[in-house]
């Protein structure tokens, strides 16, 4: 049994290592020469993998995604050849959460704001918006949900995009999608972009393609420029350089790269797997986790704005790949450098809070 492996997906050895040859590669250059003997091919969300990848992958059985998002795999294409696949939705929706409350408390200083006095606006309210609605829930913001195919089955109080464009702060969580009856591609559109007054924040930490990247650079160089936090961007790893000046909060696409979330989203695979090959399990995700450097924090009072943003910095300090990305833009790859070479993150779940722990756990920590 031979196995491929994106070389940025950890625990890939430990957790397949016993039962296949593994053998890794960037994920973004695999050629379908690569994949004419193996069995079992692990991606991330650079690789397409299409039917001119598949073109002579005669042997392939499982193909894993360690990723929420599936816009990269032709999964019609996989079921037409009986080649059985996996996602791993979830695995990294703390982090997101984690990100986005990082994000918030930057926006939120940046512009002498009281959190609690604001709205955010969430578009797309599955496992990593439903986690941002919490946490800005717990920062006592006034949270609006978008997502019109969850509308129709009217489990909550929806409102429409427009409505949730409206709001203070607007936060981005769909999947990319191009037809079916609610399209994400260009959600953000010149128009709504247009419409949107200088006083308004946008989030984006699900695709790049989701926001007309030309457009808002239109609205950045004009009389009333938005604040924009953006770790996705149209055209990856080509970043519109023009746009980042602009934008008060720039990644390279790594909202979800906890350790954490990596983790459960190659164990995620490793249970599809198991499954399918009707496997037992050897290990756990808990048992690939080193503990947490930082441990335990005793408050002696109850996290208001001020002491959330200073735990949360404690933790993931979002202007430090904010900072990297500014510095290494336009050198050669540097987009998927800076992913490569990503320094090992936990998630504010790894620190314990004890004493007046207040909104702590809401906000994400644990207590
Ligand atoms: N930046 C990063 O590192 C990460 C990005 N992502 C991206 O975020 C996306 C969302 O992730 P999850 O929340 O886990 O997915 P999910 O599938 O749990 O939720 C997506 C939600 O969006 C809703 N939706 C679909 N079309 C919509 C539309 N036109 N308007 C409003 N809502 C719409 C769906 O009904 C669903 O509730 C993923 O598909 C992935 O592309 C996910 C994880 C990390
Ligand atoms: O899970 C998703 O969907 C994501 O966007 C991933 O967190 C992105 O990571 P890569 O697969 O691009 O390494």
């Amino acid at each position: 049994m031979k196995l491929l492996a994106d070389e940025n997906m950890p625990f890939v050895q430990e957790l397949f290592g016993d039962r296949a040859e593994v053998v890794t590669c960037p994920g973004r250059d695999l050629r379908p020469e690569q994949l004419r003997d193996i069995d079992v091919l692990l991606v991330r969300s650079i690789t397409r993998v299409d039917a001119a990848l598949l073109a002579q992958a005669e042997r392939l059985s499982f193909v894993g995604t360690a990723t929420i998002g599936c816009d990269h795999i032709d999964t019609d294409l996989l079921a037409r050849r009986g080649i059985a696949f996996a996602s791993a939705p979830g695995c990294n929706k703390v982090a997101v959460g984690d990100y986005v409350l990082a994000a918030l408390l930057r926006v939120a200083e940046h512009k002498g704001w009281a959190l609690q006095d604001k709205t955010l606006g969430v578009v797309g309210v599955g496992n990593t918006g439903a986690e941002v609605a919490a946490r800005a829930r717990a920062l006592g913001m006034r949270v609006l949900l978008c997502d019109p195919p969850k509308a129709l089955q009217k489990t909550t109080d929806f409102v429409d995009l427009q409505q949730a464009l409206a709001c203070d702060i607007v936060s981005f969580h769909v999947p990319l999608t191009r037809d079916g009856d609610h399209p994400t591609w260009h959600l953000l559109n010149r128009h709504a972009i247009d419409r949107l007054n200088g006083d308004q924040v946008l989030i984006n930490a699900c695709r790049g393609d989701v926001w007309d990247n030309q457009a808002l650079l239109a609205r950045q160089q004009g009389k009333a420029p938005l604040t924009l936090v953006m770790d996705v961007w149209e055209h990856e790893p080509e970043v519109l350089a023009p746009l980042v000046p602009h934008v008060l909060l720039a990644t390279p696409h790594i909202a979800g790269y906890s350790l954490e979330g990596k983790a459960r989203g190659t164990f995620a695979l490793y249970r599809a797997w198991c499954e399918q090959q009707q496997l037992g399990m050897q290990l756990t995700p808990e048992q690939l986790l080193p503990p947490s450097s930082i441990g335990t924090i005793h408050l002696h009072e109850a996290p208001d704005q001020a002491l959330a943003a200073r735990l949360v910095r404690l933790v993931y300090d979002i202007e430090q790949d904010d900072a990297a990305f500014r510095q290494a833009l336009g050198q050669p790859g540097f987009f998927d450098r800076l992913r490569k070479q990503y320094p090992q993150r936990r998630e504010l779940g790894s620190v314990q809070l004890t004493g007046l722990t207040g909104s702590g756990e809401a906000l994400g920590f644990k207590v």
